[in-house]
């Protein structure tokens, strides 16, 4: 031992010749005597061999598998682990052995649960858009490419590749043979179920009943950002073909924070769907439906109170002044607005200007309506879905989409449908419907990552009907959340 810590520190010195010695070899002894074994708790005093030690064992881990397999001891009932696999996380923590019976996982209770379910807790990536390898023109191979659907659920078992990932449906058979690399646990990119173990069910002394699928490719992360990106800048360059500019005139602009935005206040609301295909209309039969359960934000406007209104209850009224400034401020702080700017209350997820007054909507408000145990609706911009699509608000985001342009029509013209974010505005024309038909389209295009469900606006009482169902299965079913949010 002593020899090779001398040798170390000359191969060190050879390198770094002027490294003064005295400091590599504290560094080198420090570094050598600290205990980098996982830490468990020590057994409690007194225990005896015979009884039973609850072991809580934290693994943190990247996206690599668990390497470990289950099964279900028929005689007490517990979900045990079957084989540490040599190599894998659980193996080099230290911190599972064969045989330790399984409570909870990331806090529940798995008890009487079947292997299969367990493993359904495992954490898999539901796909936020659809990949055919026939069409891919850089896959290595395309026969081993693996084709899947927005909202398929696939299990990525290897992400080592920068590019091309390998994965399994997931109701493909789960390799259950010990002799083959167990699935990865899931590098998960964008969005993953609440629950989190990464074993793999297996009768213990089988050795694999079942013939592990191949895992097939799929774009990684990083390479499914860059295909966006360039189809992005295509789609915008056919629209505005760059015109040459001269390099001496070119000057970037440096983008000025404290400029308030101007948008009209409909365009502000343009969140849940394009304005006009009805998302105020479903959002009250929702709340009709319900309204003990249901509520809605109160907005803030810089607008005059009109004589029958109520502050705090059609709208929070603040000055034009009083708005503004919180505005600036949030664009100036937008981290830490709330210590570093005591004037300002409010942190406006959307905001705009509509006939020459100022409309908002606040987090404060929003979580108003959380505090007081209600299920909080809104219609908000895409501009405002990173604000409000965040661990703390947990926002379950519904798109509502135009049918197409024949069926717009139809239900439109003869219902004498109107804009009603303005008031005496006539019925739509058909020049507006297909605005309107044209917009859902392009949003859906944009923002179907952010979009947990899809509601096709085309009857208006089966719109309503579906929304209502929906919303009554989203309480009672757990839901797919980004990564970040689990923890
Ligand atoms: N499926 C439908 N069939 C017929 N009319 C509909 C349907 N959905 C909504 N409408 C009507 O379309 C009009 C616009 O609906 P609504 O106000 O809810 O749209 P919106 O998306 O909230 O847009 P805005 O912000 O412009 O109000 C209303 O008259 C509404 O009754």
């Amino acid at each position: 031992m002593q020899v090779s810590v001398t040798d170390h520190v000359n191969d060190v010195k050879s390198i770094y010749y002027a490294s003064p010695q005295p400091a590599l070899l504290f560094s080198h002894d420090k570094v050598a005597c600290e205990d980098y074994e996982p830490r468990i708790d020590p057994v409690p005093f007194g225990a005896g061999e015979e009884e039973t030690i609850v072991k809580i064992v934290r693994l943190i881990k990247n996206n690599e598998p668990l390497g470990a397999t289950i099964y279900l001891n028929e005689r007490t009932g517990c979900v045990e682990i079957a084989r540490i696999l040599h190599g894998g996380a659980a193996y080099r923590s230290g911190l599972l052995n064969a045989g330790d019976e399984i409570h909870e996982i990331n806090g529940e209770p798995v008890r009487g649960l079947e292997p299969d379910k367990i493993v359904a807790m495992l954490l898999k990536v539901r796909c936020l858009f659809s990949f055919d390898p026939g069409t891919d023109e850089h896959i290595p191979c395309r026969e081993a490419g693996l084709p899947f659907k927005m909202g398929d659920i696939l299990e990525i078992v290897n992400d080592e590749d920068a590019t091309w990932w390998q994965a399994l449906r997931v109701e493909d058979p789960v390799p259950t043979n010990i002799d083959t690399p167990v699935p990865a646990a899931p590098p998960v990119p964008e969005r993953h179920s609440r629950s989190a173990p990464a074993t793999t069910p297996a009768t213990p002394g089988s050795g694999g009943a079942v013939t592990p699928v191949p895992a097939r490719l799929v774009p990684s992360k990083h390479y499914q950002e860059s295909v966006e990106v360039m189809r992005r800048v295509k789609l915008r360059e056919a629209r505005n073909p760059p015109r040459s500019i001269s390099p001496c005139r070119y000057s970037p602009k440096i983008p000025k924070q404290t400029r308030l935005k101007k948008t009209m206040y409909h365009i502000v609301q343009s969140g849940g769907g394009p304005p006009g295909i009805g998302r105020n209309e479903l959002k009250r039969r929702l709340k009709a439906s319900n309204p003990q359960h249901f509520d809605e934000v109160v907005p803030y406007t810089s607008r005059e109170k009109r004589p029958h209104e109520e502050d705090g209850k059609e709208y929070n009224f603040l000055s034009r002044e009083e708005m503004e400034s919180q505005i600036i401020a949030q664009n100036i702080f937008p981290v830490t607005i709330f210590t570093n700017y005591p004037n300002a209350l409010n942190r406006f997820v959307e905001y705009g200007e509509y006939k020459g007054n100022l409309y908002g909507t606040s987090l404060e408000s929003i979580k108003t309506v959380i505090q007081r145990s209600k299920v909080c609706l809104l219609a908000p911009h895409t501009q405002a879905l990173k604000f409000i699509r965040t661990a703390e608000l947990r926002p379950y985001i519904i798109f509502i989409k135009a049918p197409g342009m024949e069926r717009m029509k139809y239900t439109r013209l003869e219902q004498h449908a109107r804009a009603t974010h303005t008031e005496n505005t006539p019925p739509f024309s058909a020049e507006e419907l297909r605005d309107i038909t044209e917009m859902s389209a392009k949003m859906e295009e944009r923002y179907s990552h952010f979009f947990d469900a899809v509601i096709v606006n085309d009857d208006l009482h089966e719109a309503a009907a579906e929304l209502i169902k929906l919303a009554a299965k989203i309480e009672r079913e757990d839901q797919w959340v980004p990564v970040g949010w689990a923890y």
